[in-house]
């Protein structure tokens, strides 16, 4: 099983103080940097482009892990790399050609992810195993509904994440959407080893302690 990663969700922080937001949870032991990219197209809300990445890139040496909730993910790829982008998720649903992005993702020098919406199955993904799994970095499991922080984590999505684990052990497997510490245990159990979580880290009055308790809880399955 990969290593236990924690991916606090930037969309819960403050806008106006995001280096200094990002800075702050890697002092206080997450693991990636989750950017929630949204088009106002794919999903109903907007947020930041590669130009806003590139200026945090200045300001943290943190992993960068940049989630496309947008429509026509190809278009955006080479400024994600030429901003400093570690990673870079796309949706399955938003893509024409998924093996040709996932190689332009990898040859770009970023870790490839595809993303699977709650409605979508893993099914759909089928080419992408066939063709390309050994450049996939991560399948991204959303546990719920892409647009807003603060929603109610899916427990029937686990049933996605046990799929993809029986079939590809060393993958990475993230889940987005509602994790807090009363809901990381069945992503946990399911295989799931890369949390995004938003509202309860950043909600929390002491978040070290809700990234600590997230990673523990994965660590007992790992
Ligand atoms: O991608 C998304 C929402 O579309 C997420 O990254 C949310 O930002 C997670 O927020 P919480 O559910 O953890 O509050």
């Amino acid at each position: 099983m990969p290593k236990a990663i924690i991916a606090p969700s930037l969309l819960s922080g403050d806008w106006a103080y995001l280096a200094r937001d990002c800075n702050k949870m890697i002092e206080l032991g997450a693991d990636y940097l989750h950017m929630d990219v949204m088009d106002g197209h794919f999903v109903p809300n907007l947020t930041i482009g590669a130009p806003v990445i590139k200026s945090l890139r200045k300001a943290t040496t943190g992993y960068l892990d940049c989630h496309l909730m947008v429509s026509h993910p190809e278009q955006w790829v080479d400024d994600f790399a030429k901003a400093g982008a570690d990673g870079f998720t796309f949706h399955i649903e938003a893509s024409d050609d998924p093996v040709a992005l996932i190689r332009r993702i990898k040859s770009l020098g970023m870790l490839p992810g595809i993303a699977v919406k709650p409605g979508t199955p893993i099914s759909s993904l089928e080419t992408v195993f066939a063709e390309c799994i050994d450049d996939l970095h991560m399948v991204l499991v959303m546990t719920v509904e892409p647009g807003f922080g603060g929603q109610s984590f899916m427990v029937d999505m686990m049933d996605k994440v046990r799929e993809v684990r029986a079939r590809f052990p060393e993958i990475y497997i993230q889940v987005d959407g509602g994790l807090a510490l009363d809901t990381v245990d069945a992503a946990a159990e399911a295989g799931a080893n890369v949390i995004v979580a938003g509202s309860a880290v950043f909600g929390a009055p002491k978040p070290e302690v809700v990234i600590q308790g997230l990673r523990v809880a994965l660590e007992k399955c790992n």
